[in-house]
């Protein structure tokens, strides 16, 4: 709850491989607040349209696909499953096939669209209180968050740690894909590169996780059940 009553929202942004997703459920385990990546709804979509091998070009074809599908979304930080039909794709989205197609899907504005409501919807029903990661979080889908921040990092760092996390599994070329070109890709559509009015950016280049960890819950402390 915040000082007001009002259930605790933290919003986090930031580019690829700036420690969004750790450092948010880390952040929502020490609050104990629910946690929701909503990378991980876009790369469920990605999945889905790759499964039923629909062209993603057509943007009209893939929306639809994704509205008629059901997202089962756990919001438990320690577990954060994630279904699609029925269908537990929680590792399945991780696969190099999907990280090199989601920006074509999360690039398509009715998957924005349609994706941002489920988002604002599962935030509304989260009794209490959320923590939420992605990369229009604090401009778009929670901008009255009583905490947003941009999470950064320089891009060197960003890559070095996309490295150490997939190992000899993929070249130095597929991790530059992932991290560079997505982020290049992804900004057409969301504006996490730049700050917004009210925006703390904390850059975690030097910072270990559970210093970024900290950092945000200090800026949580106002509005935390504790401060109540
Ligand atoms: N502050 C930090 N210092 C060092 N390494 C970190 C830090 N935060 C996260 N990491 C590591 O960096 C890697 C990327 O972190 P994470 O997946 O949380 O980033 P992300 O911003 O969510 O990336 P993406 O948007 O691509 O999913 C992970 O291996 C994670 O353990
Ligand atoms: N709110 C969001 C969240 C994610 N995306 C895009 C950006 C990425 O290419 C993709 C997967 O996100 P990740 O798991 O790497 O954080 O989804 C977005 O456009 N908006």
């Amino acid at each position: 709850m915040s000082g007001s009553g009002e259930r605790l929202v933290v919003a986090i942004d930031g580019p690829s491989g700036s420690g969004k997703s750790s450092t948010a459920r880390g952040v929502a385990e020490r609050l104990g607040l629910d946690y929701l990546d909503t990378g991980a709804m876009y790369r469920a979509a990605t999945w889905l349209a790759l499964h039923e091998q629909v062209d993603r070009t057509d943007r009209h074809r893939v929306s639809e696909l994704v509205a008629r599908a059901r997202f089962g979304i756990d919001l438990d930080p320690r577990t954060a499953t994630i279904a699609v039909d029925g269908v537990d794709v929680t590792t399945a989205i991780r696969e190099p096939a999907v990280s090199a197609a989601v920006s074509s899907v999360a690039t398509n504005l009715e998957v924005r669209h349609d994706l941002v409501a489920r988002q604002q919807a599962l935030i509304a029903d989260s009794s209490r209180g959320i923590v939420v990661e992605g990369r229009d979080i604090t401009t778009v889908v929670a901008p009255d968050a009583q905490v947003r921040v941009l999470l950064v990092a320089d891009p060197a760092a960003r890559v070095a740690r996309r490295r150490a996390e997939l190992g000899e599994t993929v070249t130095a070329d597929d991790v530059t894909d992932q991290v560079i070109r997505r982020d290049a890709d992804d900004s057409t559509v969301a504006a996490f590169t730049e700050a917004a009015p009210g925006v703390t950016v904390v850059d975690s280049t030097h910072a270990g996780l559970d210093e970024v960890i900290g950092r945000i819950c200090t800026l949580a402390e106002p509005y935390a059940p504790s401060a109540t």
